[in-house]
């Protein structure tokens, strides 16, 4: 069943379209993310869905119900956003409340509650600390609590982990995915980071410029970006200008085999790290650095033809910078792209 449903949706700014015709659906209990880069209208787009920016054209649906009339307080959704969310003059317990009390719940009736959800949130007990003796992923947990507190129908996070440091972040990421899946809360949350996007969500959607670029789950964006824009978010070099004919593309690196059934023509090209090999016989190239990933090591190769290529190779066989070495491509990793639209960068 669809929960949220975007429907044409455009916001402009003095002409500009910031949010431009974006139809999206999220199903209960799904959990979607947006993700983008800066200014490419992800967080307009949750202020729009919360009633706190007016759409130039389109329609939001919560429940298949209209929301255009409907005020902030009236649309049965939770906002959590990176910072500046906490009261720091109320305790947790009183932060917690904050959201039952909106709501008009007797204060008998919140105080149970306000113990669920800390409980829930991995800080139980923690009703009288005050938020200024909390770490910063406790205080993100205290938010947690205070946005599911009144039951929203849709809980909405800004950039949820942002400013928390990589290894909570990675931790409280999962702990999120258990924590939505337990209490089958549906998410629409915006990140600019990948791979957090990836670990909480069911469904991945890619913005640029307003637009949707990509929607898909993080295993089927992350193995087919749909295109090049999708493939460098993402964090992926190797893309280059590609004639795909009967197998095998014509590249700047030379002739690059390509999986079975690949569209042919003009295309761009990815190939994924994993899949420079180094062989003895190949594409020469100088390694211009290597850098220790724990189960890997990453090359930065300096081919004789054609841009720079990124490769992985195990530790014990990694050449050092300077060295020449020579490369071959695995067609399993290399990914036959969409042509180039005009206004790529
Ligand atoms: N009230 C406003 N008036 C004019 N321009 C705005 C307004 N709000 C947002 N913008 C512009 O809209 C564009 C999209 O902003 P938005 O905050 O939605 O992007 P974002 O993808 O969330 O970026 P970030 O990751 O940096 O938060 C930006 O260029 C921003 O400057």
């Amino acid at each position: 069943m669809t929960l949220l449903q975007l429907d044409g949706v455009s916001v402009r700014f003095g002409g500009r379209a910031v949010v431009d015709r974006v139809d999206l659906a999220v199903a209960a209990h799904e959990t979607v993310c947006v993700l983008g880069p800066s200014g490419s209208g992800k967080s307009t787009l949750l202020r729009v869905v919360a009633g706190l920016q007016p759409v130039s054209a389109g329609r939001v649906l919560l429940d298949g119900a209209d929301q255009a009339a409907v005020p902030v307080h009236r649309r049965g959704v939770g906002l959590m956003f990176q910072d500046h969310q906490l009261f720091p003059h109320r305790d947790v317990g009183g932060n917690v409340a904050f959201g039952l009390r909106m709501r008009g719940s007797a204060r008998t009736a919140y105080r149970p509650r306000v113990a669920e959800l800390l409980d829930l949130v991995g800080l139980p007990g923690a009703q009288g600390r005050a938020v200024a003796s909390l770490s910063g992923g406790e205080q993100q947990r205290v938010a947690l609590a205070r946005a599911l507190a009144p039951s929203p129908r849709l809980l909405m996070l800004d950039e949820p982990l942002g400013q928390l440091d990589r290894g909570l972040r990675e931790r409280l990421v999962v702990e999120l995915r258990e924590l939505f899946s337990r209490l089958g809360t549906t998410v629409l949350a915006v990140t600019h980071d990948q791979g957090e996007a990836f670990a909480l969500a069911d469904r991945v959607i890619v913005m640029r410029d307003g637009r949707i670029a990509q929607a898909g789950t993080p295993l089927e964006v992350w193995q087919r970006p749909a295109d090049r824009f999708v493939a460098r978010f993402l964090g992926f070099e190797n893309v280059v200008p590609a004639t795909v004919s009967a197998g095998a593309a014509a590249t700047p690196w030379g002739t690059v085999p390509v999986p079975e059934g690949s569209s042919e023509g003009e295309r761009q090209l990815l190939v994924r790290p994993a899949g420079v090999h180094l062989v003895r016989d190949g594409l020469a190239a100088v390694v211009e650095s290597r850098t220790f990933r724990g189960t890997h090591v990453a090359l930065r190769l300096r081919p004789e033809a054609g841009p720079a290529l990124e490769a992985e190779c195990a530790l014990a066989a990694a050449p050092a910078a300077g060295d020449r070495v020579h490369v071959a491509f695995a067609p399993a990793e290399v990914v036959v792209l969409a042509a180039e639209a005009p206004d790529t960068p």
